[in-house]
């Protein structure tokens, strides 16, 4: 039984019969009218006993009565599909809106077919003098379009199906599942996956269909608004396109000039007849070629400028977005927005608009020189396009989407290259390089089978444009060749007119490939407009630049979560302070949130509750610069740029002299490796330094944070790459300028730790304890049982942590390091004691 429909459904449900009833009312009348209007003009009024006598002496070439068979045809279509759509309501329509594309050739056939019949009929006498049966023939046209609408009105009663008859529901379509789960009680429960399944679909569906018609209406904006960003070139826009209109009205008339040309040979047979259009012919053909070449050079003055402007705004608005924006995209697809989207956008002006325009001018240009000339032979002309251009649509439909699926194919397979080129060192180590060319060739097997198919269908393609190209030329001729014959055209008129409608299909033919072209610019600048207008969820916007900074930085009862995990707290309610001259160490099992610490100190995150302050001020409260002058951050794995080393430790500084440079590298124990290259400080460094050893970045690293003279110095595991020698050095340094500092050391080795006056135990997002290494060792809480294990190798079944991790939580550097190539391994040879291996 059926419970009854809520109030809001019953609306819609109504609503949508009350729509199907108005299409199929529409289309009966439409058939009815259709049938008066065809038979009054056929039979001039009310001469019924024409029906008899053509019937009876039927000629093709006079009579009008098999145009008023087609009729029957259209009413027969039309009566067919309602019938179809009021007795199955539910997969009535979806069948109709199937066979649209049949209808619409059969309508294209139909009109074809008038407008061969008045090419007959005026063989008899001007159509100006037979008003009914142009009149017919004027009505047979038109009533076939409307059979394509109509057609296109009953196949879209699927999208608004009533509930009842296991259709979508709610009153905004939206939500029938649930809707249906409520009306049916005794249906079975298959019955109601089965309906909840189909809707879902037709949901998809209608998605598509919204999705393609706001693609459509967004196009248009987008093309705006792209013209909007040339708005500085516009001069030099209007030159280009003043020249395209030059260079694209003297072609226009060229052909013209060839047939006058070639009728003053064959017509007149005389030379002065001969030279006036061979010269008109030659100053045509010369302003075009000199405009063409101006706006062909003006254009591309357009793209490299347009090009410079929109990857230059690019890149400082990515510059400008925060750290989460970097953590959620994929490095390939933002390089892919800056290197082929920008390119393909300023193709779309230069290029694309360029020969759309062009092509436009010339096609109207053409047309009306091809009416001019003979208004019969443009009519065959207009006969046979739209056939070429379903072949093209229905085979252009198909082509687009096999080159999405080889292009999503591509990308695929150009991850797996960037991944394994990327990490080659560990494909090495695992001598994986054969796996890795398997899984490539993997991919590229799966496009070709896709290629295969693409050359079918090219093959397909260019046989049936061909074939129907070569049919309307054909016809063409014959046609032409009867005129001239019958003497209603000349010899050079029927060339020249064949020039044009050559020209003419090169000028549709490149429309529609522009066509193309125009609709993937303006997805790729939709893409690159959705960069540029993303605004930072957290903005550089702090303007706190006071003249002194004690460096007092105080975590304050933070919480914390990554934007691109939400629902994971990171860090839960953690407090503690750094002092001026205090050296804090963060200890705690991996993972446990020391280096998210760290991002929220440095201003890359914003924290969900409490506050990082720097001398009572929160920091993103800083100017950006100013705050990172004062923090100075020394990274896990330091990241060089392929750069001299000078430049590496000067990064984001001007004007540093070299003394200040060495004086900083002097501090970092990096001079005297420095010093011995070859080039000095001079030396490029490789892509992300990966031409020094890991200690040796290190130091540069430390050197770069230690040139700012920051009040505040955070070193993240800083010194596990460097030898003993090395670290005793740069340790010794360090202590030398910490006193200078606020230092907050993400620690991994007892020695540090021990150090250190505040140490810090972070465990699972909250501070366990904190106190110096003595204190700790006394309360014999975490920490302690963390450094018996580790020094001593007691088991203290402190469970919290992973075996392979230390204090720090980081697995032991020496065996990770050389696993991961040249992660940090260069100066980190053996020779230390276990105690002061990683914690
Ligand atoms: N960018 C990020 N997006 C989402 N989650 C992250 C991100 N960075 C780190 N995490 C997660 O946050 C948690 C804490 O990471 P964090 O790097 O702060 O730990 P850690 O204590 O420094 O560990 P380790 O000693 O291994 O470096 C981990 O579970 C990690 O998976």
């Amino acid at each position: 039984m059926l419970a009854p429909l809520p109030r809001g459904d019953r609306k819609c449900t109504l609503q949508n019969n009350m729509g199907l009833k108005v299409a199929v009312s529409c289309t009966v009348s439409y058939v009815l009218l259709d049938l008066v209007v065809t038979t009054v003009l056929y039979a001039h009024g009310a001469h019924l006993a024409v029906f008899r006598e053509e019937a009876l002496n039927f000629n093709v070439l006079q009579s009008t009565l098999d145009l008023w068979g087609t009729v029957l045809l259209r009413a027969s279509l039309l009566l067919g599909a309602s019938v179809g759509v009021s007795w199955n309501r539910r997969d009535g329509p979806p069948r109709v809106a199937k066979v649209s594309p049949l209808v619409l050739f059969v309508s294209l056939i139909l009109i074809t077919y008038a407008l061969a019949k008045l090419l007959m009929l005026t063989e008899l006498e001007p159509a100006t003098h037979q008003p009914w049966s142009l009149s017919l023939i004027c009505w047979t046209c038109a009533s076939s379009l409307g059979v394509v609408l109509l057609w296109t009105l009953l196949g879209n009663q699927s999208n608004i199906i009533p509930i009842g008859s296991s259709s979508r529901g709610g009153e905004g379509g939206r939500g029938g599942c649930e809707d249906t789960e409520r009306l049916v009680e005794t249906a079975g429960e298959e019955e109601q996956e089965v309906g909840c399944e189909r809707r879902k679909k037709e949901e998809e569906e209608e998605d598509k269909e919204e999705g393609r018609s706001h693609e459509n209406s967004s196009s248009g904006a987008t093309l705006g608004r792209l013209l909007g960003y040339c708005r500085k070139d516009s001069r030099l826009l209007s030159v280009a396109v003043l020249f395209l209109i030059i260079s694209a009205v003297c072609e226009a008339f060229i052909p013209y000039y060839y047939g006058k040309a070639i009728d003053g040979i064959v017509v007149h047979q005389s030379m002065e007849y001969f030279a006036k259009p061979v010269v008109t012919l030659s100053v045509l053909a010369l302003a075009s070629s000199l405009a063409m070449g101006v706006r062909g050079g003006v254009f591309t003055l357009m793209f490299g400028k347009l090009n410079l402007r929109l990857r230059n705004h690019l890149f400082r608005t990515l510059m400008r977005q925060e750290i989460a924006f970097f953590d959620d995209n994929h490095t390939g697809d933002i390089i892919s927005r800056l290197s082929a989207d920008t390119t393909q956008v300023s193709d779309l002006i230069s290029v694309n608009i360029n020969i759309f325009m062009r092509s436009v001018i010339k096609g109207v240009g053409f047309s009306a020189f091809m009416l001019g000339m003979s208004w019969k032979l443009t009519l065959v002309a207009v006969m046979g396009l739209p056939f070429i251009g379903l072949v093209s649509k229905f085979y252009g439909d198909y082509y687009k989407k096999l080159t999405k699926e080889v292009q999503t194919i591509l990308a695929e397979a150009n991850k797996v290259a960037e991944e394994t080129i990327s990490a080659m060192r560990t494909v090495r180590s695992f001598a994986n390089e054969g796996g890795e060319a398997d899984s490539y060739y993997a991919k590229l097997l799966v496009m070709f089978q896709l290629n295969k198919k693409q050359a079918l269908a090219y093959s397909g393609y260019a046989w049936s444009s061909s074939i129907s190209e070569l049919a309307l030329e054909v016809a063409i001729l014959y046609y032409g060749g009867h005129l001239v014959v019958t003497g209603q055209m000349s010899g050079g008129t029927l060339i020249s007119f064949f020039i044009y409608m050559l020209e003419l299909g090169e000028c549709l033919e490149s429309i529609a490939s522009v066509y193309t072209g125009l609709m993937q610019g303006v997805g790729a600048a939709e893409k690159v407009f959705e960069y540029l207008d993303r605004k930072p969820k957290h903005p550089a916007e702090g303007t706190e630049a006071p003249d002194t900074c004690a460096g007092v930085v105080e975590f304050q009862d933070i919480t914390f979560a990554y934007p691109t995990r939400p629902d994971v707290d990171i860090l839960k309610g953690v407090s503690f302070t750094l002092r001026p001259g205090e050296v804090t160490a963060l200890v705690g099992p991996s993972g446990s949130g020391k280096s998210s610490c760290v991002s929220l100190l440095e201003n890359f995150y914003l924290p969900q509750k409490g506050q990082v302050l720097l001398d009572g001020k929160p920091v993103h409260a800083f100017r950006h610069d100013y705050l990172h002058s004062k923090v100075g951050l020394v990274g896990q794995e330091p990241v060089l740029f392929a750069r001299t080393l000078e430049e590496n430790i000067t990064y984001g500084l001007t004007g540093v002299p070299r003394e200040a440079v060495v004086q900083a590298a002097i501090k970092a124990n990096a001079h005297d490796f420095i010093s011995g290259l070859p080039t000095g400080y001079e030396t490029s460094v490789g892509e992300k330094g990966t031409q020094l050893s890991g200690g040796q970045k290190q130091r540069v690293a430390i050197a770069r944070a230690l040139i700012r003279s920051p009040r505040v110095l955070i070193l993240d595991e800083a010194t596990s790459a460097l030898d003993a020698e090395s670290e005793h050095v740069v340790q010794t340094a360090l202590n030398g300028i910490m006193r200078e500092h606020t230092v907050l050391v993400v620690a991994h080795r007892l020695s540090t730790v021990e150090r250190a006056d505040n140490i810090v135990v972070i465990d699972r997002g909250r501070v366990a304890e904190q106190g110096s290494h003595t204190q700790l060792m006394a309360a014999g809480g975490l920490y302690c049982k963390l450094v018996q294990r580790q020094v001593l190798g007691i088991e203290t079944g402190a469970e919290v942590l992973n075996p392979a991790e230390g204090v720090g939580g980081r697995p032991r550097r020496r065996q990770s390091s050389s696993s991961s190539g040249g992660g940090g391994g260069g100066g980190g040879g053996g020779g230390e004691p276990e105690c002061n291996m990683n914690y």
